[in-house]
């Protein structure tokens, strides 16, 4: 729903692999991941703890670590081309500048000897930028919005802020240097909900007015709601459905979907209304190599879900990777968890 900004890159994620490296072998916490990100548009991903979302995040500027690789796929950002290939002075100088980011551990990850001012010259030194009091200006103006008095937090150490003032740095740094292509993980978890509704508002002005590509990943669907355009769920590090917010929240096709919510309590009407989805999402070791990676916890499980990879539906701007998906059956009102789950990719 947001405007297109001709400054707005496309990305396209394709059949993303990552594994990490445990005392089992190389275990899969992304498995052929294909997703698109539409100039201009805000992408949320959601899932439960666990199901791949920062691997996928940290994918986006080819910044997942050891233990953990990525095994497969590529990330082609328009004007930068594949980030999965870029190696060495070209990465690092397209992480903050060309892909702004701020991931989850980004409120412990400052610097505790140095002032968050300071900090901001470093990086702003070490991409190169010329007008360094216009970066500090940046800087400033962008705090201050976020409701902080910006001067006093650029003269501040990290352990005289808040986890809260933290997380909106974070997020300054990340936009600060103009990228147009932002990830931001997990952005308002420290926040209180007044404070997160400020955010959330102010990171979709500045995405409209920058015109920008961006990434939200979240397990909280409220916050996917409030902000996205698209969203993508992932379980078990899977892609198992995406499409506009408002089509994949008001009709959800995939029953892992649908589980998640119905997990979420309502502030009107019955409170058991709820349900939590049974079970617990898998780990890298639990993940089931063959089949539906959601088939354990769901209620429509077929015999297929054993061992078939669940064909990935395109229906419409919906994509929905479940064998039972596809059947008129299943597309009605099956209640409980839904039916099998899929991906979206191979
Ligand atoms: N450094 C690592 N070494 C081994 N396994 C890892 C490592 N980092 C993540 N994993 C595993 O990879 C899987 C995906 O983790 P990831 O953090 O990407 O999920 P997530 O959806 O972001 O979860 P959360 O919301 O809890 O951060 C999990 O099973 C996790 O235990």
């Amino acid at each position: 729903m947001s405007v297109t900004d001709q400054r707005a890159p496309g990305v396209r994620i394709s059949d993303l692999s990552v594994v990490y490296r445990t005392q089992a072998g190389e275990l899969p916490a992304v498995r052929g991941v294909d997703l698109e990100l539409m100039p201009g548009t805000i992408t949320g991903v959601v899932g439960e703890s666990g199901s791949g979302k920062s691997t996928l995040a940290l994918s986006m500027l080819n910044a997942v670590q050891p233990p953990g690789r990525i095994s497969s796929g590529s990330v082609e950002i328009d004007g930068l081309g594949d980030v999965v290939a870029l190696r060495g002075d070209d990465l690092r100088k397209t992480r903050g500048r060309h892909v702004g980011y701020v991931f989850q551990a980004a409120q412990n990850s400052l610097n505790p000897l140095k002032t968050i001012g300071k900090q901001l010259l470093d990086l702003g030194r070490s991409h190169d930028v010329d007008d360094l009091p216009g970066l500090v200006k940046e800087a400033r103006s962008l705090l201050d919005r976020m409701g902080l008095d910006g001067a006093r937090v650029l003269d501040s150490y990290q352990h005289e802020l808040s986890g809260g003032m933290r997380q909106r740095v974070g997020i300054m740094l990340a936009l600060v240097l103009n990228a147009h292509v932002v990830v931001l993980d997990e952005p308002t978890t420290a926040l209180d909900m007044i404070t997160q509704a400020t955010i959330l508002r102010i990171i979709r002005e500045v995405h409209e007015e920058r015109g920008l590509t961006t990434l939200v990943i979240t397990h909280d669907l409220g916050v996917v709601a409030e902000i996205a355009d698209r969203l993508a769920v992932m379980y078990g590090g899977r892609l198992v459905e995406q499409g506009p917010t408002r089509e994949v929240l008001g009709a959800p096709r995939h029953p892992y979907t649908r589980g998640l919510l119905q997990a979420i309590p309502r502030l009107v009407g019955d409170i058991d209304e709820a349900r939590a989805l049974p079970g617990r999402p898998p780990t890298l070791s639990t993940v089931p190599p063959d089949g539906c990676v959601f088939r354990e916890r769901c209620a429509v499980r077929m015999d297929v879900c054993e061992t078939g990879e669940p064909p990935v539906l395109t229906i419409g701007p919906r994509v929905v990777a479940c064998h039972a998906a596809g059947d008129g059956e299943s597309q009605k009102e099956t209640v409980t968890t839904g039916p099998t789950r899929g991906e979206e990719q191979a």
